[in-house]
């Protein structure tokens, strides 16, 4: 697809639009919902609750699992501990970089846009992974969920990260895979195009309001 406008940046997510880490959050969903005596949670269960952060996805998971909300809201700290501790082991394992991710990035590059990752992951874990998978050199900001005080759908993750790159949101383009990083950018005043291949919360991209859509990164062109 091609935008046109002239932008000074990019913010691209993480899961769901550059790495496919599904695999990653089923291994480490299952690690803690074992060590707490539960069930296993499906894949098909697991993508529909990524996007929105770690807290949202243990809850959902222990919903998943035959929990009422009584009981999970009593064991998601613990949960959450233990799935975090998983996560970072699993860290990368399963995961695979979407097709076009790392020449798009290039190519954005190359367009001399600044390239920020925002992501609801705490930063650390998105480090790591973008180091495991080579996409970490495209990068002048990692920005993870538990940099801000409140995650996407929220503006704050965006306009924070404008700041820090030094760019006005109408010149910074958001790529995300949900209507968690549309709604951002629409609050934040970002264009935004969301990949057709990610999780979107178990719906069609394509119902959620955006500037465009890209079957993958490096489709992305300018006019
Ligand atoms: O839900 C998460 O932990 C991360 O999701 P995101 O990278 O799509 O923001
Ligand atoms: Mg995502």
């Amino acid at each position: 697809m091609t935008l046109s406008g002239d932008f000074a940046a990019a913010m691209v997510d993480l899961d769901g639009t550059m790495v496919d880490t599904l695999g990653d959050f089923v291994a480490a969903l299952d690690g803690a919902l074992d060590e707490l005596g539960l069930p296993p949670v499906s894949p098909a269960v697991v993508s529909q609750l990524v996007g929105k952060g770690g807290e949202h996805l243990v809850r959902g998971a222990l919903l998943a699992g035959g929990l009422d909300a009584h009981s999970a809201d009593a064991l998601a700290d613990d949960a959450l501990l233990r799935y975090r501790r998983h996560y970072d082991e699993v860290n990368g394992r399963y995961a695979k970089v979407y097709p076009g991710v790392a020449e798009g990035l290039q190519r954005l590059r190359d367009r001399g846009l600044r390239l920020a990752c925002v992501t609801n992951k705490p930063t650390a874990p998105s480090r790591d992974l973008l180091r495991i998978t080579g996409l970490n050199r495209h990068f002048d900001v990692v920005a993870g969920g538990d940099r801000f005080e409140r995650l996407k759908p929220d503006p704050m993750p965006l306009l924070q990260t404008c700041a820090e790159l030094g760019t006005e949101p109408a010149r910074t383009l958001m790529i995300g895979d949900s209507l968690n990083d549309a709604l951002a950018a629409r609050a934040a005043g970002c264009p935004v195009v969301l990949v057709t291949y990610g999780f979107n919360h178990g719906r069609p991209v394509r119902e959620v309001d955006a500037d465009g859509y890209a079957d993958s990164i490096d489709e992305l062109a300018f006019a």
